[in-house]
């Protein structure tokens, strides 16, 4: 039985993962961790996630949280997640980081940790995204320079980082593909006599409304044709599987840095 701690407990996917994990075999609830002074704390985690009750109560200790656990799911933010990773690596537990919206800064920060403890960090947890990242880099590779390639990225109202995780992983997808660097490639912004497309440039588009769950298209525009790869989530259910199938993979790994791709064997 692999025990499993989730911080950000009473948040979109914090209650979507505490599902999945009740309803996974082999796995199990052992801590769910909030931010000091939320609503929610002294509260059955899985009462508030919807799936009755689990006998596990939101806390702001991470050592009540994690006391029982080997490895922790944590969709917050970067700076939370950093945090947690400084507690997990002192206490030897593993994680598995479904945030998003990390600088190269902190990016580097959560390889640093990973030398020390298995971490499995992923801006997708999706099989269908996954998927899609394969086919991006299949695409550029066939198409080549010739064609434009343009990232929209539709969410709800209430995220808040942009781009998302997600499309910042396609874009670096094809930029390496095509042998570009992608943080001289890509363009977020145009407006007013910002002259024409440059030929390297890889564009980035964001749209945010209402209760979009998550939706990505990459267009590969070239003369006379177009391809469309696009994704869309239709709930969270399939991020937070993914989540809880990487927690029982990674509690078998070595310390290191993983992503959906080893987990899929889609390297
Ligand atoms: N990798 C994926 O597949 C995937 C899928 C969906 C969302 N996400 C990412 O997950 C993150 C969270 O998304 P969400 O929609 O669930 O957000 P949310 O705002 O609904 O949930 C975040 C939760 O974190 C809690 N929190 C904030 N500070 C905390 C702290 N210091 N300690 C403990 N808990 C704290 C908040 O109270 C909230 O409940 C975002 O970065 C989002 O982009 C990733
Ligand atoms: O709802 C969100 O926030 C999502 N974030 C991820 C990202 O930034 O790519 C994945 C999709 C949903």
């Amino acid at each position: 039985m692999v025990k499993i701690a989730v911080n950000g407990a009473a948040g979109r996917m914090g209650g979507r993962i505490i599902t999945a994990i009740k309803e996974s075999e082999g796995l199990e609830l052992a801590g769910a961790l909030e931010m000091a002074g939320h609503d929610m704390l002294g509260q059955d985690a899985g009462s508030i996630a919807g799936c009755g009750p689990l006998g596990v109560t939101i806390t702001d200790s991470h050592e009540q949280a994690l006391q029982n656990a080997e490895v922790l799911i944590d969709f917050t933010f970067p700076e939370v997640t950093l945090k947690n990773l400084e507690v997990c690596a002192r206490l030897g537990k593993k994680m598995v980081i479904g945030s998003t919206g990390f600088t190269p800064e902190q990016r580097a920060a959560v390889e640093k940790f990973a030398e020390q403890i298995p971490v499995v960090l992923a801006p997708n947890m999706s099989v269908g995204v996954n998927a899609c990242f394969k086919l991006l880099k299949e695409t550029a590779k066939i198409l080549g320079p010739e064609f434009d390639v343009e990232i929209v990225e539709l969410h709800h109202n209430q995220k808040k980082d942009s781009p998302s995780g997600t499309a910042v992983r396609m874009g670096e997808i094809v930029a390496d593909a095509l042998g570009r660097d992608y943080q001289q490639s890509a363009v977020y912004h145009r407006e007013g006599m910002c002259g024409a497309r440059t030929k390297d440039e890889i564009g980035m588009q964001t749209v945010r409304g209402g209760d979009i769950v998550g939706e990505h298209t990459v267009y590969f525009i070239g003369m006379g044709e177009r391809i469309e790869i696009t994704h869309r989530a239709m709930s969270r259910d399939m991020f937070a599987r993914g989540a809880v199938r990487a927690a029982g993979w990674i509690d078998a790994q070595q310390p290191g840095i993983y992503d959906m791709q080893d987990i899929l064997g889609l390297k």
